[in-house]
């Protein structure tokens, strides 16, 4: 079972792919209507998980102007409440001394239908209710859920304004099946609610994102919480959402594997890194007879005068990656203050630029680029050492390219000159080196997903798009996605940390046989978590690079699968 719920976890689809899913259950005899039931049964519980309704006992009146007809009633409506009166205070609810008031946003398709289903299970549970339905025209099954609701009692307005005095909100506008941009009234109320600021969940994805892209359609609702509906959408995975995604979970209604495996295939394309995926690669075994060099010699070509602290943080990841042995070339100048902090490596002082940039690399006699499992080039580096990269990219050695290596790597021609290469090359840009390593490629502000995956086609290598979810792709087109991280990283240095500690697995890994877009996967999984539990110990503001640094080893030695 727990193999089942690991493999869901990883699954990340589309819109088209969900409605393939969807259609195989139902052909298979699940009706819509027992499915929706039990999908919006589990929604409604995690509901009163979030807020807890700490009701009182008695009757409410609410005036009720009825959805479909312009006039306005007032109907009595007896609440079932819970035998316990109490006034509490919640983080949400500064005081509770009466049952908690729901808006609930209903749309036209099964979204709404989901939505409603929720509001009659909230309101049997002591929960006030109101509904917002502006839509005329409504699908069988949702017009049938909003009938019985209304027959209950549950007031339902077309005007959002009826629903500021809410605790907090339901979402239910749209789900998978938006395709086309919001218009008004929709998005004018929309925009109203958002203004709000009021605790909102939104059902299976924020009403308004696109659930391939992320992308806003017009606009979108800000959610506090998403309950993601079976399977994860790919739209909550995009850098772009995250405004609109809040806290994103996964309400798993049971999807058989099979049917997820008949249309996504064995081996899905696009998968979410997990924590069971990145523990199945640490820590990386190491048989009880070795030696240093059978565990990754890493090389590392980095610093320059005037970046002497990218060096030192790019060793730092390294060193936590528990690499057999590591060498780091850096401009002569830089080898004091290397040898002080990394007293276990191999420092290697080579001659500079006048503007203190690695002039060539002097490597020890008897050693060349293909004595190293790995070797990762450009941070700190500057400009000036664009001979040293070319070098790099010419030897028959993994390479791992990051910062001026890249920026060097651009003014080369990315693809022409990666065509020349036989072994792996490892690209670690964010958005801003994208851009210039591969200005043919439509920006992935749009779509990072999209994006990562042609360039990683284009320039036959694996390439790591950083960012609030990081995106890897090798060049079949296998997409793994870091769905979790924290801003807390968005800070100097935080990447050549990353650098580091990828260049270390990545060495032991070629001896290993461990593929390398799943060790790089491993890589951003364990930088993102070090950067998690860095800031919940220390806040966001407390994750500078060399924090962070200390926080990779905490990750490893206190699992948490
Ligand atoms: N997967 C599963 O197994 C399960 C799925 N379930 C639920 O079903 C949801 C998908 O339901 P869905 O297909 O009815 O689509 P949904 O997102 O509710 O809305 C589409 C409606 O909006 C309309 N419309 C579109 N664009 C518009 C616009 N710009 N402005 C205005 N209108 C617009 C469009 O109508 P159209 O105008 O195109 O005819 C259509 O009627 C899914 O997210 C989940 O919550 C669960 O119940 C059970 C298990
Ligand atoms: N908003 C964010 N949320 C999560 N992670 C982020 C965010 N912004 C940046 N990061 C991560 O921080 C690192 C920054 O790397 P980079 O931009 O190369 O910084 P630097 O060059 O200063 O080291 C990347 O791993 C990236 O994924
Ligand atoms: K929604």
């Amino acid at each position: 079972m727990r193999n089942r719920q690991e493999q869901i976890s990883q699954v990340v689809v589309t819109a088209v792919q969900m409605r393939h899913i969807e259609e195989r259950i139902f052909a298979a005899g699940m009706h819509v209507a027992a499915l929706m039931e039990k999908v919006a049964g589990l929604i409604a519980r995690r509901i009163q998980d979030i807020y807890p309704n700490f009701g009182q006992e008695g009757e409410k009146d609410a005036g009720t102007q009825r959805c479909g007809d312009a006039e306005s009633k007032n109907v009595s409506v007896s609440l079932r409440l819970p035998l316990f009166a109490s006034s509490v205070s919640s983080p949400h609810f500064p005081s509770l001394s009466s049952s908690i008031r729901v808006g609930i946003l209903v749309g036209p398709g099964h979204n709404g239908g989901d939505a409603l289903v929720v509001a009659r299970e909230l309101y049997f549970r002591g929960y006030e209710i109101w509904i917002y339905s502006a839509f005329s025209k409504l699908k069988e099954l949702t017009a049938q859920h909003l009938q019985y609701a209304q027959s209950l009692g549950i007031p339902c307005y077309q005007e959002i304004s009826q629903l500021q005095d809410c605790d907090f909100l339901v979402d239910g506008l749209f789900g998978y099946g938006l395709e086309r941009t919001l218009t008004d009234p929709i998005a004018a109320a929309i925009d109203r609610l958002n203004e709000w600021n009021k605790p909102i969940i939104s059902i299976d994805l924020p009403s308004g994102l696109h659930t391939y892209t992320g992308e806003v359609l017009g606009t979108a609702i800000r959610a506090t919480h998403t309950l993601c509906l079976g399977l994860w959408k790919l739209g909550l995975l995009q850098d772009q959402a995250l405004d609109y995604v809040g806290k994103a979970e996964l309400i798993d209604f049971d999807i058989p594997l099979a049917d997820v495996q008949a249309v996504l295939g064995d081996t899905p394309k696009i998968k979410r890194i997990t924590p069971a995926t990145a523990f199945s690669t640490l820590p990386l075994p190491r048989p009880p007879v070795t030696h240093k060099y059978k565990e990754g010699h890493l090389l590392l070509i980095c610093g320059s005068r005037r970046y002497a602290g990218g060096a030192i943080l790019t060793a730092l990841g390294a060193r936590a990656s528990g690499v057999g042995m590591l060498s780091i070339a850096v401009p002569e100048s830089l080898k004091p203050i290397l040898v002080s902090h990394l007293p276990e490596a191999l420092i290697v002082g080579c001659p500079e630029t006048e503007t203190g940039a690695i002039a060539q690399l002097q490597l020890p006699e008897k050693t060349d680029l293909s004595s190293f499992h790995a070797i990762a080039c450009g941070p700190g580096l500057t400009k000036d050492a664009t001979a040293i990269v070319q070098e790099v990219i010419a030897s028959d050695a993994p390479l791992i390219l990051d910062a001026d290596g890249l920026n060097i790597l651009a003014q080369l021609g990315t693809i022409p000159t990666l065509q020349k290469r036989k072994a792996t090359t490892v690209l670690t840009p964010h958005t801003g080196e994208f851009q210039r390593l591969f200005p043919d490629i439509p920006d992935p502000k749009h779509d990072r997903v999209l994006a990562v995956r042609e360039a990683a086609a284009q320039s036959g290598a694996v390439v790591l798009l950083k960012g609030a979810r990081t995106a890897i792709a090798n060049p079949q087109g296998l997409v793994w996605i870091n769905p979790e991280s924290t801003p807390a990283l968005a800070r100097g240095g935080s990447g050549d940390v990353l650098t580091g500690l990828l260049s270390g697995l990545l060495a032991q890994a070629v001896t290993k046989q461990i593929a390398v877009e799943d060790i790089v996967a491993t890589a951003a999984w364990w930088h993102s978590q070090a950067g998690i539990l860095a800031a919940q110990e220390r806040t966001e503001l407390g994750v500078d690079a060399f924090t962070l640094t200390q926080y990779l080893m905490k990750i490893l030695s206190n699992p948490k699968v």
